[in-house]
């Protein structure tokens, strides 16, 4: 065993002092929040990115500087696993512990502490391969983040300015390479390659379809659409929005993917070019959840979420197993959360099975691997489709008895090669979502009719302590404060197709109030008479109770 060499930590971490006065929590989404406060924690997090490499045999990790669908403002960091998924949970404490340490005396103990606990072998070697998002703040995060490779001698491997899901590409193509198991190039250029390669295929012989309009957020995205606009060409025609990468202020200013789900209208940049009928999406700021939505020949605008992605997505690959004769053999499932429109849960239910998981992509991840197709997405448009090794393998050696059959395992095989199962891609899901309504024939109108989303109303309650609202049966009943959820209960009985739901917010200290009913009026009262109900047990002060909190 060799030991951590302190002296080179100890130099390059007195260049990355931490700020007294803040406390640092790897969360949901790594650690995200004002991107000018995030040096010392990205510093932080390339020394921990080195020893999780050499913990795992000098296998690459993946480092991730992005905050998504936050304001422009913000930042944040996340690491990525060797097989391209998230950090594992029992590190996310330690990255936590090494981020707040407050001397570089500290972080030096912390990190002989995760050395020790973690039983790392300081002798391995360690290999990281990093990205960023277009944030003006990311160059110098991304400087502090290569001194904290330096500092404990690892390899760094620069993916540059790119997508989220990319760099998850990335650590599984390189970590896969020259196995049997290989996820394909370990490029950029290789990521294009295998999903275009895969899209021609899937879409051969079909219409052409009508020009396709991306919102891309002024965000990483409007780069790598740009790429495959390239790679596509007239198989797929794509008109790009929203591609202001370097002008302030512009990303996720009143558009991309979040802004869509949240404002259920047209993002900006769009609102005079799209035509009735025509398909527009929108990525978020590091272009990993997607939203689609058509406007009606009234202009009214319709949006086609992430339960209406996974319901088309899931049907397709139901018909598709069963059309290659594998249905007795390979099961799909669908995973969802409780804020999944109750009509989508409904119409799957009826078709295949669905688990409800909590929030979180976490949590739906490793759901959907218990199946041998595993489709999750969350309402905001991420998620992907999971195919386990063995289905792979069997479709690999399965011998179609009809050229029907062989017809539909080849698009399964295609799909495995189209579908970034490592990570929700948004690019990646349009495809996908572009495929499926070709083969369908399908405009956004006969998507968007398989089932009518129910009315529903989500609102944030601010309460002065969201840790006293406890969950069980995947967040959707509160045990505690206790007896409020039989009020909760009682009140909801009352509306016609009504569901409710109350849970404390990982990302943003709020409760959310979740509700549905029959009709609008009665998921906005629900969701305002919960609301209340909560306020007023949480002990909130009457005099500044949000008006619309119904009695
Ligand atoms: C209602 C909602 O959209 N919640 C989001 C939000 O989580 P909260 O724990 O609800 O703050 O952020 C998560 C991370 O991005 C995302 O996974 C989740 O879907
Ligand atoms: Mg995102």
């Amino acid at each position: 065993m060799s030991d951590l060499p302190i002296q080179s930590i100890k130099e390059l971490s007195e260049l990355h002092p931490k700020p007294a006065d803040l406390h640092f929590q790897y969360g949901t989404a790594g650690f995200r929040t004002l991107g000018s406060t995030l040096d010392s924690v990205v510093f932080r997090v390339g020394l921990l990115a080195g020893l999780r490499s050499k913990k795992l045999d000098g296998k690459t990790i993946g480092v991730m500087v992005t905050a998504s669908h936050n304001p422009e403002e913000d930042n944040g960091v996340k690491l990525v696993d060797p097989r391209g998924e998230m950090l594992e949970a029992s590190w996310e404490t330690h990255a936590t512990v090494i981020a707040n340490a407050p001397t570089t005396d500290a972080l030096i103990d912390a990190l002989e502490a995760v050395v020790r606990n973690a039983k790392i072998d300081l002798s391995k070697p360690a290999k990281v391969v990093y990205a960023r998002d277009t944030r003006r703040s990311g160059p110098a995060l991304i400087s502090a983040l290569e001194n904290g490779f330096k500092a404990l001698g690892a390899e760094g491997r620069n993916a540059g300015v790119t997508t989220t899901p990319i760099l998850h590409y990335l650590v599984k193509a390189i970590n896969t390479k020259d196995t049997s198991e290989s996820y394909g190039e370990d490029s950029e250029e290789g990521y294009f390659k295998k999903l275009s390669q895969s899209f021609k295929k899937l879409t051969a012989g079909k219409v052409k379809p009508e020009p396709l309009i991306i919102d891309c957020a002024n965000g990483v995205g409007a780069l790598a659409a740009a790429k495959f606009a390239t790679h596509l060409g007239e198989t797929l025609p794509l008109t790009l929005a929203n591609t202001a990468i370097s002008t302030p202020g512009a990303l996720n200013n009143v558009c991309g993917a979040d802004f869509v789900k949240t404002m259920q209208r047209l993002p900006s940049g769009l609102v005079d070019h799209l035509k009735p009928g025509q398909r527009a999406c929108s990525l978020d700021g590091d272009a990993d959840r997607l939203m689609y939505y058509y406007l009606d020949e009234r202009g009214s605008f319709h949006m086609l979420d992430g339960d209406k992605i996974a319901t088309l997505v899931a049907a397709f690959i139901v018909d598709l197993v069963k059309n290659a004769g594998l249905d007795s053999e390979i099961k799909v499932g669908v995973v969802q959360t409780a804020y999944a429109n109750g009509a989508s849960t409904k119409y799957l239910a009826e078709r295949l099975p669905v688990k409800c998981v909590s929030t979180g992509v976490k949590h739906l991840h490793h759901a959907a691997e218990h199946y041998d197709i595993g489709v999750y997405f969350e309402a905001n448009g991420h998620g992907t489709v999971l195919f386990s090794q063995p289905t792979q393998e069997r479709f690999a050696n399965y011998e179609p008895s009809t050229p029907a059959q062989s017809t539909a395992l080849n698009h399964l095989i295609n799909l495995t090669q189209l579908i970034n199962q490592t990570v929700g891609d948004a690019l990646s899901d349009m495809l996908l979502v572009e495929v499926v309504l070709a083969h369908k024939s399908y405009t956004g109108v006969e998507w968007n009719s398989l089932y009518a989303d129910l009315p529903n109303r989500l609102v944030k309650v601010v309460v002065s302590n969201r840790a006293a609202f406890k969950t069980e049966d995947a967040e959707r009943r509160l045990v505690s404060p206790q007896g409020l959820q039989a009020k909760i209960d009682e009140l909801v009985r009352k509306y016609e197709g009504g569901r409710s739901f109350v849970r404390p917010s990982g990302t943003e200290d709020v409760v959310r109030v979740y509700a549905e009913a029959a009709l609008k009026a009665q998921s906005d009262e629900l969701a305002f008479r919960v609301a209340g109900l909560v306020y007023d047990e949480a002990g909130g002060d009457a005099s500044k109770r949000p008006k619309e909190f119904l009695p």
